[in-house]
């Protein structure tokens, strides 16, 4: 017979694997359903501009695009990657809300420093944009701010950047109060250096010569640096507001550790089905869609493995290419949930073109961010529409990994089964004749380990049961009869 566990056990475990916003609203089903409307609804309004309200004047680029065309530099790699890597800009662009008119790709040893093609292409870009009609070239790429107004000056429409683009997408999904902090300051550290006039137009008018000093320098110049000046402010705001919230996660994390839940995250690329996954997993009404960075606020689930021990399961943000470094920075406390989990699934879309590519460049922001060491599963999903071949390229180039559909629901029983045999079990196994003035105990074995049986005897409760080192001592520790 199984010992029940106690109300106030339980209760503090189900405290700890829940996390408060994830109790969906009362009159809602589930608060990310309305997500999706919204967004639609809301898409193309947002740019960089929303954050900035109260910086006045500020010239920045506002990413009001509408017809684009994109435009790479191919310095390495084969022509394919090169390609591959414009469709996905193209994919960026779309999911920005733009329309792609055309794309080009220019060979170069390098990009040139003043207009990232070379005033020649540059000239021939122009004809492009003229044909198609086009009011934003996006260059796949970050460029210097020196670079987008020398490209700019040429082809005589809006010049962006691949990071300009993400940050944008960003701004469009993030939800919470902390990702909207995120991504904002994102966009101030990439703005700051990209203020029009700073330097440039000023010292022209100034001849360059001068000694500096206030009786020098242009009312234009003044105001920028109130700009700069406000922008260092908000972006101090920015900062101690997302550590506060990281100090709230943090506890709530330090609380499932002490808990002892057992954790599960989900990483991967953008669009490889990390929510698709977490929903089939665990019945969660998280968004999906088929859209680059759906995903930016993390979502921490419940589930149970087959044999029921319960853990936490985490979706997170994708990743791509190039995630600009701000970004990953800001992102930081989000990706520290990946880096703290027990176990990660790496998710891979399996009919992808270039799924090495993307586990690739996965590994390289978990490096980037110290996370580069953890136990981590490849999870290639998509197996329904995936090329047989490369399902079997892919299962054997990566030891241990595992082939599902959260679509079809095929692999997803053996991936539970997965979970269940990777996450750690409680090391000691014990037997030990607990005094009923002990119980609470036997609430910790139900919390923390395994119970194999709980007796109810005469003397107190005969436990079996698989516990950490340190409850073990403790039960060690109960007065035998
Ligand atoms: N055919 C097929 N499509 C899938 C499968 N899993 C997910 N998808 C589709 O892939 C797209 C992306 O799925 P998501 O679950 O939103 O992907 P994600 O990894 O969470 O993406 P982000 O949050 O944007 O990083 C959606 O259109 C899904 O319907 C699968 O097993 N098979
Ligand atoms: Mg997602």
């Amino acid at each position: 017979m199984t010992h029940p566990e106690g109300p106030a056990a339980r209760q503090q475990r189900a405290d700890a694997l829940m996390d408060e916003h994830l109790v969906p609203g009362p009159d809602s089903f589930d608060g990310e359903q309305y997500d999706r409307e919204e967004r639609a609804a809301l898409r193309r309004v947002t740019g960089l501009s929303t954050e900035l309200a109260d910086v006045t004047e500020v010239e920045y680029r506002k990413l009001r695009l509408e017809r684009v065309v994109l435009v790479g530099v191919w310095t390495s790699g084969s022509a394919d990657d090169a390609e591959a890597s414009l469709a996905e800009l193209a994919a960026l662009a779309e999911t920005a809300g733009a329309l792609v008119c055309d794309g080009v790709i220019q060979r170069r040893q390098k990009p040139d420093p003043a207009t990232y093609i070379g005033s020649g292409k540059a000239a021939e870009l122009r004809e492009i944009v003229e044909e198609a009609g086009a009011d934003t070239v996006v260059c796949d790429g970050e460029l210097s701010p020196s670079q987008l107004v020398h490209l700019e000056e040429v082809v005589r429409v809006k010049v962006v950047d691949r990071t300009a683009l993400i940050l944008d997408i960003f701004a469009q999904h993030a939800k919470s109060r902390e990702g909207k902090a995120q991504v904002a300051l994102a966009q101030m550290q990439y703005m700051l250096p990209r203020l029009r006039g700073w330097g440039q137009s000023m010292s022209r008018q100034m001849g360059g010569g001068g000694g500096g000093g206030m009786a020098t320098r242009g009312p234009g110049e003044t105001k920028i640096e109130t700009d700069r000046r406000q922008i260092h402010e908000r972006m101090a705001k920015l900062r101690r507001e997302i550590a506060q919230l990281k100090t709230g996660r943090d506890i709530k994390r330090e609380e499932r550790r002490r808990n002892r839940v057992l954790s599960v995250a989900l990483a991967g690329y953008t669009n490889a089905g990390k929510s698709s996954l977490l929903n089939r997993l665990t019945g969660a009404g998280v968004l999906v869609e088929n859209a680059l960075f759906a995903t930016l606020d993390t979502t921490v689930r419940r589930a149970e493995t087959p044999s029921g021990r319960p853990y936490t399961i985490a979706d997170t943000v994708g990743f791509v290419r190039h995630l600009p470094h701000h970004l990953v920075e800001a992102f930081r406390s989000t990706i520290d949930e990946v880096a703290d989990a027990h176990l990660v699934l790496h998710v891979v879309d399996g009919s992808h073109p270039e799924p090495e590519a993307q586990l690739a460049s996965v590994r390289e922001v978990l490096a980037e961010v110290g996370a580069g060491e953890i136990r981590e599963v490849v999870v290639v999903n998509k197996a329904d529409v995936a090329d047989p071949d490369v399902l079997s390229r892919l299962l054997a180039a990566e030891q241990g990994s595992i082939a599902v559909s959260a679509r079809t629901g095929e692999g997803i029983e053996a991936l539970r089964d997965f979970i269940d045999v990777l996450l750690p079990r409680p090391e000691v196994e014990i037997e030990a004749m607990v005094p009923y003035s002990q119980g609470g105990l036997v609430s910790r074995a139900h919390t923390e380990g395994e119970v194999l049986s709980a007796e109810h005897t005469e003397q107190g409760t005969l436990l079996k049961a698989r516990v950490g080192p340190e409850l073990a001592a403790a039960l060690r520790a109960c007065p035998q009869p």
